[in-house]
């Protein structure tokens, strides 16, 4: 296991930050660590990687516990709006983080890295003269200069323009191929659904749904059905099948755990004796899901 939290709890003052976060991340995984403004994301993010001290509970990175020293020179972070000491040059920046990570001849690393970010022959250019995507990636190179196992991105994308969120997430696919680790905070939610396997949504510090995302997915089927010679039997038995049972005339919806449910409930429909015009079948997106959890999460929020 590669990162591992048990009640892991970090608040300011008794407010914000994070409160009783159980995850668990797998080696070779990438990690979508999702939430709204706020949520908590950044300040999690940054107790793992020992900028803040936890309030309470317990956690592991690759095995050891939070602040072990040789653990940290096997993680890669980079921060959200990290600014750098925009008067150095990209390999300057570079060759600096080097020192501070101790890596003797750093400088055939520095410049596969500088290849890997797309940064070819702008790496004698001052940061300050760099775009901001062009930032982003550089802080990404520093970020791996370790080699490290496990990399925490905080936000890495939300600076970029399409063309640079693509090669970001190109960068995160070879990461994973490379069996690297990935932590991703975001908002993004399609970016996430682009390159995570598990996700964790996390609100107002409680994390509200996790999990592989197809299996999420997976979990919100809405099934729409329009039949005539609907009986009463025919409405208990596919209001006992989901939830969120609703009837609008000759069409009712529901929405069921499991995508295989669907073609039981045709079969229930038709054998029942009502006569089947359609059966339509949505499966949510990772945004339309990261809103539905939000909102019943407001409804039943008794933590703010
Ligand atoms: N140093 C601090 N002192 C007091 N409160 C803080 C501190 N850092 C964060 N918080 C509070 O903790 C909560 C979580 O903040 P955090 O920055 O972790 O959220 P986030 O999910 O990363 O949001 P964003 O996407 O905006 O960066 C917020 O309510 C924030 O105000």
């Amino acid at each position: 296991m590669i990162i591992e939290t048990y009640n892991l709890t970090k608040q300011f003052n008794g407010k914000g930050g994070f409160c009783d976060i159980n995850l668990t991340v797998d080696s070779g995984q990438v990690f979508g660590f999702l939430g709204p403004n706020g949520a908590g994301k950044s300040t999690f993010v940054k107790t793992l990687v020992g900028l803040l001290y936890p309030t309470s509970g317990l956690a592991y990175i690759l095995g050891k516990p939070l602040g072990d020293v040789t653990v940290r020179e096997k993680i890669g972070f980079l921060p959200e709006g990290f600014k750098y000491h925009d008067w150095m040059t990209g390999k300057e920046l570079m060759e600096f983080h080097a020192q501070l990570y101790k890596i003797k001849n750093p400088s055939k690393r520095i410049e596969e890295l500088i290849e890997l970010v797309k940064l070819k022959g702008h790496e004698s250019k001052r940061i300050k003269n760099y775009s901001k995507g062009m930032q982003q990636r550089i802080g990404l190179a520093i970020a791996l200069l370790p080699d490290p196992d496990v990399v925490f991105l905080d936000e890495p994308t939300s600076a970029l323009d399409p063309v640079g969120r693509i090669e970001v997430r190109e960068i995160i696919k070879g990461l994973k191929a490379m069996g690297k680790t990935v932590f991703l905070n975001s908002h993004l939610l399609s970016e996430v659904e682009m390159v995570c396997d598990e996700v964790a949504i996390i609100n107002h510090g409680h994390i509200i749904a996790k999990g592989r995302l197809d299996e999420l997915l997976k979990k919100t089927t809405r099934v729409e059905i329009t039949a005539e010679g609907v009986s009463s039997d025919l409405v208990d038995k596919l209001s006992s099948m989901g939830d969120d049972f609703q009837i609008r005339g000759n069409t009712m919806v529901l929405t069921v755990k499991n995508r295989d449910d669907i073609p039981l409930i045709s079969k229930i429909v038709v054998e029942s004796g009502a006569r089947l015009y359609e059966l339509k079948n949505h499966t949510d997106s990772l945004e339309e899901l990261f809103i539905t959890l939000l909102g019943k999460d407001e409804q039943n929020a008794d933590h703010h």
